[in-house]
């Protein structure tokens, strides 16, 4: 369990967080949401002990019983590598470029873990297949280059899992991949975090990936958190006027237009998922939703052809 306490971070003569309480517990899917600067990575960084040098952090953070602000640097290594862990949204900036993907994932799980070579590498590997890289064998040999966007993501998210962390924090981890990539991570983290009931920090610009892969969402503007509650609750009755400003500013299909004015026909691709904007209306659940669009009772006749709806549970 980890509680926020009036967490604030500040720079110079500015905060970046500013007296932030949250309590997070196993398997909450939590998303982290507000313009750019609002504070969002400042206070993921807080709760791993990563801050930059110039920071001061105060109020209380209590990773189980352990009070970590404050902290010195060998405590935080020990809470980084069993409690806490980060996924960075540049993954080729996060590998080691001159170290082959195999051996990045097995350091931690030698060095924390205590396991031989032998041991680190039958883990490493298992936690490639966990996380979805294919044929991983081949994988583990090769360099950051040598594979793709998605797959160096999912390294890093092999890499955080190595020591089996209490809470993941994704701070905007699909933001360099393409939209069907980005897809996969999203739903990939939601997966992990049920399956291993750890808790999941999803920092991101994306609402629809907010959606379909937390539970509980926070708002944060200023440094603030200015709304919270459950993620379809925000998203379809938001209350702060703020919130209500940050969903309005999503970009809509029917705000896309031709030069000539004329509204644009968006191509429909099998298995996207639509934009919050398109929901059909009467749906209140946001998440992954196992209901074919054509089998939906809310949606209309006329929204249903060709779409299948990954966002949403039917209302009943
Ligand atoms: N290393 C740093 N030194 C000084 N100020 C910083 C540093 N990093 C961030 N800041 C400031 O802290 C505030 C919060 O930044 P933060 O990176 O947490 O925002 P964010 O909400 O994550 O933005 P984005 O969505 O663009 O990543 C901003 O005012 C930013 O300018």
């Amino acid at each position: 369990m980890i509680k926020a306490s009036k967490l604030s971070v500040s720079l110079g003569a500015g905060q970046a967080v500013r007296d932030v309480s949250l309590l997070v517990r196993p398997g909450d899917r939590i998303g982290v949401v507000g313009e750019s600067g609002c504070g969002k990575t400042m206070l993921g960084l807080a709760m791993i002990g990563m801050t930059p040098a110039a920071a001061k952090v105060s109020g209380s953070l209590r990773l189980d019983n352990a009070e970590m602000v404050g902290a010195d640097e060998k405590s935080w290594q020990v809470q980084r590598a069993r409690r806490v862990a980060m996924v960075f949204q540049e993954p080729m900036a996060a590998l080691n470029p001159i170290k082959r993907v195999g051996d990045t994932v097995m350091e931690p799980l030698i060095i924390h873990m205590g396991l031989s070579r032998a041991q680190a590498r039958e883990c490493a590997l298992s936690l490639f297949e966990e996380v979805g890289i294919p044929d991983p064998e081949a994988r583990f040999r090769q360099f950051p280059h040598e594979i793709s966007g998605g797959q160096r993501q999912r390294v890093l998210i092999a890499l955080a899992l190595t020591c089996d962390p209490g809470l993941l924090i994704a701070d905007e981890p699909t933001t360099a991949l393409d939209a069907n990539v980005a897809l996969r991570i999203t739903e990939l983290l939601a997966r992990l975090a049920r399956d291993r009931t750890m808790a999941l920090l999803f920092i991101s610009h994306d609402l629809a990936a907010v959606a379909r892969s937390t539970e509980d969402m926070l708002v944060m503007y200023g440094g603030d958190i200015v709304e919270r509650g459950k993620t379809a609750a925000v998203l379809s009755d938001p209350r702060h006027p703020y919130t209500q400003g940050l969903l309005s500013a999503r970009p809509r299909p029917e705000n896309v237009r031709e030069t000539d004015g004329r509204r644009k026909r968006l191509p429909t691709i099998p298995g996207a998922v639509p934009p919050l904007a398109d929901l059909p209306a009467g749906c209140r659940f946001a998440g992954r939703c196992p209901v074919e669009m054509s089998q939906c009772a809310t949606v209309r006749p006329a929204e249903r052809e060709g779409t299948i709806c990954h966002q949403l549970e039917a209302a009943t």
